[in-house]
């Protein structure tokens, strides 16, 4: 496993500037994840480190190795994407073998075995081993697409919503399965996910990327306690964080005009009446929607809450973040 190293990279499509002057180290068996809307430039990220594009400026390298005019498979990383891309007239078996059969690799038979036995088994397609490609659902393609990265030993995984097309409960077990994987393989991973739950849970390190810019960078902690504008504190943290005009609870301080809470940032209780305008009862959390001066607000509370819509509450905020009038953190 290795390092991976960008060096101010940008890349433009036609007028786009898809990635401007991107810096990056992550660092060997990290598990970086990339957020940002749709647009920002995760998936040109990913696919400059695999080889597959090339950068129009700027420098990568992987292990200490400047890789920027290599090949894919010069480059020794494993991308899975979010369309399965499997060979159709291959069994399920021989799809997962087939990047162990390279000749560079001359991997014996038996170990190729054992692999694929693995990988099936904790992708749990291992009934489905002697199908054809063609003959599996949409989730069990994508299943088997991660198999193929995973039977490797690359440099770097780099993963493209990779769980996006499984349902939930399979979601939560890879989850689980991929986040050992890097544990044990001291793995490094670059993953793309719009799953909070994803990224707040397998993230040593999260990117954020602003249209084409990586604006923030460090651990998901620091992320979510630390934002450095509005557009990086809104991408963690369910539900989202309200941003209000900033002297909405009294005398804003000098440079605010934003003050961002997030539900925990909402002390209940105390402070100046709020409308319960809908309670959201969702098992292991309660949401309260609440309006106060005409504004919306959004909080979580205790599950098994009494409140009703209708009801007041009083609220006042706790430790605050306050935002200028660009959406750059000001306190
Ligand atoms: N092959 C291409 N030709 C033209 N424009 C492109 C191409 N690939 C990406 N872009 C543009 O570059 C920008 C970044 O795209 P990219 O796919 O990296 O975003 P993303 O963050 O991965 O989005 P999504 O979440 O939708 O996958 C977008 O404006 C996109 O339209």
């Amino acid at each position: 496993m290795a390092e991976v190293t960008l060096r101010n990279i940008t890349r433009r499509f036609g007028e786009t500037l898809a990635l401007d002057g991107v810096s990056m180290t992550v660092p060997d068996g990290a598990f970086v994840v990339l957020l940002g809307p749709t647009g920002a430039g995760k998936t040109t990220t990913l696919r400059l480190i695999s080889g597959l594009d090339a950068p129009d400026g700027g420098e990568i390298s992987i292990g200490g190795r400047d890789v920027t005019n290599l090949t894919p498979a010069q480059r020794n990383v494993a991308m899975v994407f979010q369309q399965y891309s499997l060979y159709p007239h291959m069994t399920v078996r021989e799809n997962l073998a087939f990047p162990l059969k390279s000749p560079l690799l001359s991997t014996p038979a038996d170990e190729i075995a054992r692999k694929v036995g693995r990988v099936a088994e904790m992708l749990q397609i291992s009934h489905k081993l002697d199908n054809k490609a063609t003959a599996l659902s949409g989730g069990e393609m994508q299943r088997v697409s991660i198999g193929r990265a995973l039977v490797r030993d690359p440099a770097a995984y780099l993963m493209d919503e990779p769980l996006s097309s499984l349902d939930a409960k399979l979601r939560a077990d890879l989850r689980v399965e991929l986040k050992a994987i890097q544990s044990e393989a001291r793995a490094t991973f670059l993953y793309v996910t719009h799953d909070q739950i994803e990224a707040m849970t397998m993230a040593t390190h999260v990117g954020v990327l602003e249209q084409g810019r990586l604006v923030q960078f460090g651990t998901p902690r620091e992320v979510y306690e630390a934002p450095v504008s509005i557009y990086a504190a809104s991408r963690l943290g369910l539900p989202r964080i309200n941003i209000l005009p900033a002297d909405l609870f009294g005398t804003a301080p000098p440079g605010a005009r934003w003050i961002g809470l997030r539900p925990e940032q909402i002390r209940q209780g105390e402070g100046q009446d709020s409308e319960v305008v809908r309670v959201e009862r969702l098992g292991d959390q309660t949401r309260l929607h609440l309006r106060f001066r005409n504004q919306d607000l959004v909080t979580v509370t205790d599950p098994h809450t009494e409140l009703q819509a209708g009801q007041t509450l009083k609220i006042s905020p706790r430790n605050p973040y306050y935002f200028d009038a660009d959406g750059a953190r000001a306190l």
